[in-house]
């Protein structure tokens, strides 16, 4: 279930508020069921995924692709798997954890684990936006995000393609003012003390 987080600190958790904070942006949130297919569960709880298994997982939620392609066009998909022993993992993320587009839109459907987006808003306001199991986001080709993992360091998300080439990182030199995560593990901390 999704998270948004303004820069004064209030927190949205129901969707329709959610999709009113970032309909500036036109990023695109949504909730698609994963279901309870046991066999489907126990892959999404592995943390390492054999090829044969990640299309496994992809087939049992193909349905949502064959929802963008028909409507959307979109011609591939596949899954990435972050997690703790994924080889130079900070090196991975640190692509994706500054300012930047895509020219095409990047569209996620997380199947495992969470994630952070954060956003420029048209009025300048930063926000940033924890993503889990089963939230679909779609954020439009060149609107300027960053991401990163939460204290968890694991997430299972499908990456839809229009294209392969579009959703090379293009950086941009906006700072980042806040991070929600630091915000979660400052207090995470504050609880343990
Ligand atoms: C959750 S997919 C990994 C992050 C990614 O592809 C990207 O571009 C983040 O901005
Ligand atoms: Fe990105
Ligand atoms: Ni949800």
């Amino acid at each position: 279930m999704a998270i948004l987080r303004l820069e004064d600190g209030t927190t949205y958790t129901q969707l329709s508020d959610i999709v009113r904070e970032l309909a500036p942006l036109n990023v695109q949130i949504n909730c698609w069921q994963i279901g309870d297919d046991p066999e489907l569960r126990d892959l999404l709880a592995q943390d390492i995924l054999s090829d044969v298994e990640k299309e496994q997982v992809l087939k049992a939620l193909d349905i949502y692709f064959q929802q963008l392609a028909t409507n959307a066009g979109y011609q591939e998909r596949d899954l990435i798997a972050l997690h703790p022993s994924v080889p130079n993992l900070d090196t991975m993320l640190s692509k994706f954890d500054r300012v930047h587009t895509h020219a095409d839109p990047e569209v996620r459907y997380i199947i495992a684990g969470e994630g952070i987006f954060g956003f420029v808003r048209p009025d300048g306001s930063q926000v940033e936006l924890t993503v889990q199991p089963e939230d679909y986001i779609n954020v439009p080709a060149g609107t300027e995000h960053w991401f990163y993992l939460t204290a968890l360091r694991q997430i299972k998300a499908v990456r839809y393609f229009t294209s392969r080439e579009g959703w090379v990182p293009e950086y941009t030199d906006r700072e980042i003012r806040f991070r929600a995560a630091s915000v979660d593990l400052r207090s995470q901390s504050l609880l343990k003390s």
